[in-house]
């Protein structure tokens, strides 16, 4: 069993079918490019009626200050996600500047990224373990991509962690089982288009992470 994180809420329904569903983290994006991306203003409101322990989690790619600041002007947040080419002593200069905990994400496609996840462990409050995006790719995630799960068998690293990457109410049990990951993460596989949340996979994927 994991908990979860659904990724990438815009609209208030499906803020509403997540917390309902059972999610413990909600994922709000400020990145521009994203189909995802929200306002400091829209995410005010996202974030407002949220239950307590329910985590509010504000993703950012390699944000300026002045954007972190505008964001926690408006938006209530608990944690801050780094999802861009940010360097461990950014994220500490994040974590100061904004007073919360911030989740690193690291991207993976072989053996060789693995050590990223303990040279971030310790700036680092949590780690997201995601798909390393092909070369070129417009979005650092968010992808649908997965990776080969069998590179965490068996890992332990200093921080508590998150699986993210294509995952799906199809496979996200499997991974669960062959990762141990104690939280999932997912974005476009509860969606039926780019960006379009879908009621029934986010209930779908808290069932089958949490069974
Ligand atoms: O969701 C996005 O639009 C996004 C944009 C920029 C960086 C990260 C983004 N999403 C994160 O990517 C992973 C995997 O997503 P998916 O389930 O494979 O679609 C997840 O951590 C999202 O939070």
């Amino acid at each position: 069993m994991a908990e979860v994180k659904i990724c990438g809420l815009s609209e208030e329904r499906h803020v509403a079918a997540a917390v309902d569903a059972g999610a413990r983290f909600l994922g709000f994006v400020f990145f521009p490019r994203s189909p995802r991306a929200v306002t400091a203003t829209q995410a005010a409101a996202l974030t407002a009626e949220v239950p307590v322990g329910v985590a509010r989690v504000g993703l950012f790619v390699d944000p300026s200050d002045d954007l972190l600041r505008e964001v926690l002007d408006h938006a209530a947040l608990d944690v801050i996600q780094l999802h861009g080419y940010e360097s461990a002593a950014r994220v500490a200069e994040v974590k100061a500047l904004t007073g919360l905990p911030v989740m690193k994400a690291v991207g993976l496609s072989g053996p060789a990224d693995l050590p990223q996840l303990m040279d971030y462990g310790v700036a680092a409050d949590m780690l997201l373990v995601d798909a390393k995006p092909p070369a070129g790719a417009d979005l650092p995630g968010g992808n649908g991509l997965a990776f080969d799960w069998r590179l965490l068998v068996g890992r332990h690293w200093l921080r508590p962690w998150m699986l993210a990457g294509g995952l799906t109410p199809d496979n996200v049990a499997e991974a669960v089982r062959l990762t141990g990951a104690p939280v999932v993460d997912v974005s476009s596989g509860v969606e039926r288009a780019p960006g379009v949340k879908d009621v029934a996979l986010i209930r779908a994927f808290v069932e089958a992470a949490r069974s």
